[in-house]
Formats: C-alpha cells, sequence, structure tokens
C-alpha cells in the first residue's frame, strides 16, 4: 500500500506522515527541506534559482518513489504532481522560461515512464489532501519558524502564498490519477491533541477499508 499525502506548505503533511506510518507500521518518506541547500536560495531570488530547485526537487522525489516501491507498504509526505504544480505557478509568475517549461515536463514525462512498477501501477493507493486555510497555514508557518518562509522578512511571499494556495484547490479537484481524500486542518490539531489525532486516523482507516487495502 502506498499512500501519499498532498497540501500546501506548512498544511501538515510531515507530521501527519509520521503519525500514519507509526499507525500503519510502515515506512515514512520525507520531503527533503532542511538539507536543502537550493531552497533557501530559491526564496532569496526566486527568477534565478526555480529551474534549480525544481530539478532538485525532481531527482529528490524520484529516488524517494523508487526506494518506497522496494518496500510493500509506505507513506509519502508530498507527491511528484505537487512539485510539477509549483513549477507551473512559478512560471505563471515568470520565474521560469518556457523552454525550461518545456525541458521539465519531458523530462518528467520521461522519468515516470521510467518508474519500474510503470506496466501496472501507476499511482498511490490512496491521496490524502491536507486542506488548509491561509491564517491557518501561515500560523503553522510561523510555528516551524524557517526564516525564508516568514512574510514578514518578505512581503512578496503573501502573493505567492495566495497563488499557490488558489490553485492547489483546482489541483486536488482536479486530481485523478488514484482514490483521494480531503481532510479540513483548520479544526483538527493532530500535532498536539490526541482526540484530533485519533479522529483523522480514524478517516484515513475509513477510507482504506471502504477501498480493501487494510
Ligand atoms: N493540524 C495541526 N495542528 C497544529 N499544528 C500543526 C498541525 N499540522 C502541522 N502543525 C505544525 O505546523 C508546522 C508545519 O507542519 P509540517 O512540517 O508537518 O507541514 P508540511 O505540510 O510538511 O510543510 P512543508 O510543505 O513546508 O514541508 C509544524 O510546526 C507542525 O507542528
Ligand atoms: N518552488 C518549489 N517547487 C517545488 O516543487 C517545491 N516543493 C516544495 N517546495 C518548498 C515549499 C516549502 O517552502 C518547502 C517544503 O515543502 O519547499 C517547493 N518549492
Amino acid at each position: 500500500m502506498m499512500i501519499v499525502l498532498s497540501g500546501m506548505i506548512g498544511a501538515g503533511k510531515s507530521s501527519l506522515t509520521t503519525i500514519l506510518a507509526e499507525h500503519l507500521g510502515t515506512q515514512a518518506f520525507y520531503e527533503q527541506v532542511d538539507d536543502n541547500p537550493v531552497l533557501p536560495l530559491f526564496y532569496a531570488d526566486p527568477k534565478k534559482y526555480a529551474f534549480l530547485l525544481q530539478i532538485y526537487f525532481l531527482n529528490k522525489r524520484f529516488a524517494s518513489i523508487k526506494r518506497a516501491l522496494a518496500d510493500d507498504n509506505n507513506v509519502l509526505d508530498r507527491s511528484i504532481y505537487e512539485d510539477s504544480l509549483f513549477f507551473h505557478i512559478n512560471a505563471d509568475m515568470g520565474r521560469a522560461t518556457e523552454q525550461e517549461v518545456q525541458v521539465y515536463d519531458e523530462l518528467l514525462d520521461n522519468m515516470m515512464e521510467e518508474l519500474p512498477y510503470a506496466a501496472h501501477k501507476k499511482a498511490p493507493d490512496l491521496l490524502v489532501h491536507l486542506e488548509i486555510s491561509y491564517d491557518k497555514m501561515l500560523e503553522h508557518i510561523k510555528k516551524r519558524g524557517r526564516s525564508y518562509e516568514q512574510p514578514e522578512n518578505d512581503s512578496s511571499l503573501v502573493g505567492y502564498y495566495h497563488n499557490l494556495l488558489d490553485r492547489y484547490d483546482a489541483w486536488y479537484q482536479n486530481y485523478n490519477y488514484s482514490p483521494k481524500m480531503q481532510i479540513n486542518c483548520d479544526q483538527l490539531d493532530f500535532v498536539d491533541n490526541p482526540v484530533d489525532r485519533q479522529k483523522v486516523l480514524a478517516l484515513i482507516d475509513e477510507q482504506l477499508k471502504k477501498r480493501g487495502t487494510l
């Protein structure tokens, strides 16, 4: 079983990846963030580094999917489809050229075809999307405290986050690679509140049982 978590920056994917992997007794695969040398460069100069960051994420994501596929059961923090969403939003904001977008799209298609499970299983068993409001997302971003993500250090992030949030919603509505479910994280503190955590796990278990995966 492969479960993939999706959602905005700070929605709670990494936190829920840990909780869910422990609950299901499976392995967790995290996005490369704190040891990602390109991320701070990107936030300091998005136009210069958007393409490089995207190639960095694509490379790491692909390696992580291949490692995950070596196991029967796993939980992944963010999908490869969202990387592409991020890049296209950045390109629409003038941070990548048409040529860079074309190269990225072709490379992504090419790499997806190479996945060892391509013949029989191209997508996760379940996508769990973490829905979050702008205000709650900022609360989480502040709580976590990565300096380059704080709008008070860079006011252009307000527009960037609104763009991402708007497009994320449409992305989830159109996502059809696998079964999917959505959890609204505004009222559910699955990090510090054990009752909320059980509620979220029960919602996911219910979906897995319904689909015969659990
Ligand atoms: N439901 C929640 N209730 C309260 N705090 C939360 C919740 N979800 C996440 N947090 C807190 O918000 C911060 C961001 O969470 P986390 O790192 O899990 O998000 P993420 O979706 O993985 O972010 P990114 O996309 O940037 O990697 C952390 O400090 C975490 O403890
Ligand atoms: N530009 C860009 N493209 C991506 O594919 C991508 N994936 C994640 N991120 C940023 C968001 C968080 O700050 C941080 C952790 O998710 O990394 C991305 N940024």
